[in-house]
């Protein structure tokens, strides 16, 4: 459930957009280069070069803002990305002008995330001003934020928690809002309905898994986590209930000694798929969301269309056969988002989440 103050800015937010008069603003700014990290080819770490002379980015529609950044940080996204993963759908959204005269996609800049200052605003821009300081989590498909500065849609970034330094939060919005999509967007819980919920969390101890306890025992739900042994003492330090090694004997049968589950967050995918489902109460509404799907892979193999194809196929026969079963079966993403970044802020800033 939203909170008041979520809600009023969810207004604010559409409000102010929709109130600005649509216009470009005239950049004062004599620089044309700035510093960057970036690729010119996909590959391995050899293809990560530094320049001086990247374009300065350009505000190309009023409700775009420049990001001055002050820290940026990793995903393993970024490392895919690097290696060419999911280039035939995220070119399709980058650039179309560019492709279409056929130049490439490259140099691409890495880094979804990102804490910095506002630097400018377009004129649809009120909720924003130069000066204040922000985060956001910048979509694949533009360039990224290992670079002196960043453009971003307003609806993209967030005022950032006033308790965190820029490093601490710049390592919170790609996961935080990878977690809220596969938990609130895609899952459907919320503050509302998590109370007393058996959640199990596979992957528990990566950046999506850390926030996702954090995130379900801020709305009171009973955690069970899966992780290593080496990561049990965090895990449960962020609050889960129950921890279990998945490298101490099978995990399966571990899990099978437990009441049956309300909720299951997978981050691991692979073989998990085949048996974790087994483990949802059956005709109750209990959902099985992966994180860890073939969508991008599927374009990058057969080309857009049929990649399309082969994703809704193998989407829509799982979910089928699974609510036959009894259970819902989903597919999560990341959602770019400042509203949700505005719902974590409040949650990092009242200290149920920490980074
Ligand atoms: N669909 C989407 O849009 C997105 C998908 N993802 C996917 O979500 C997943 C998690 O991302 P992220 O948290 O950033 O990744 P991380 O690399 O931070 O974390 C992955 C964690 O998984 C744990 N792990 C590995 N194997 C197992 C296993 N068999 N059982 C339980 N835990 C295991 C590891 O924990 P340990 O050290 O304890 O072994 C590791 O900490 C990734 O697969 C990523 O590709 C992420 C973001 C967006």
């Amino acid at each position: 459930m939203l909170s008041w103050g979520a809600a009023g800015r969810r207004a604010l937010r559409w409000a102010s957009g929709r109130a600005q008069a649509r216009g470009l603003r005239a950049s004062p700014r004599a620089r044309t280069a700035m510093p960057s990290w970036v690729i010119d080819r996909y590959g391995s770490n050899e293809v990560l070069r530094f320049t001086r002379d990247m374009m300065f980015p350009i505000i190309h529609f009023p409700n775009e803002v420049i990001i001055k950044v002050h820290a940026a940080s990793l995903n393993p996204i970024d490392l895919s990305m690097r290696s060419g993963y999911g280039a035939t759908a995220l070119n399709m959204k980058r650039d179309p002008l560019k492709l279409k005269t056929g130049e490439t996609e490259f140099p691409i800049t890495l880094g979804r995330d990102v804490s910095g200052v506002v630097m400018e605003c377009g004129l649809g821009v009120s909720y924003f001003k130069p000066g204040d300081e922000v985060w956001a989590a910048i979509p694949p498909w533009k360039q990224g934020t290992l670079s002196e500065f960043v453009v971003a849609s307003g609806n993209e970034v967030s005022f950032k928690p006033k308790c965190l330094s820029h490093t601490e939060a710049a390592a919170l919005p790609y996961v935080g809002l990878t977690a809220w999509s596969a938990l609130n967007q895609v899952g459907g819980l919320n503050q509302s309905n998590c109370s007393g919920k058996r959640i199990l969390i596979l992957g528990a101890s990566g950046g999506v898994g850390t926030f996702a306890v954090q995130l379900m025992k801020a709305w009171d739900a009973h955690v069970t986590a899966v992780c290593s042994h080496d990561a049990s003492t965090l895990v449960k330090k962020l609050g889960a209930d129950d921890v279990i090694d998945y490298k101490s004997g099978n995990l399966e049968e571990q899990l099978k000694t437990l009441p049956l589950f309300d909720f299951i967050l997978d981050n691991v995918g692979g073989s998990t798929e085949k048996w974790a489902l087994d483990l949802l109460k059956k005709w109750s509404g209990a959902t099985y969301v992966t994180l860890v799907t073939p969508f991008l892979i599927n374009m990058d193999k057969l080309g857009v269309a049929d990649g399309m194809l082969q994703t809704g196929v193998t989407v829509g026969s799982k979910t089928l056969k699974h609510l036959l079963k009894g259970v819902h079966y989903r597919w999560a993403f990341f959602m770019p988002s400042g509203p949700s970044l505005d719902e974590i802020a409040e949650l990092v800033d009242s200290g149920k989440v920490c980074q």
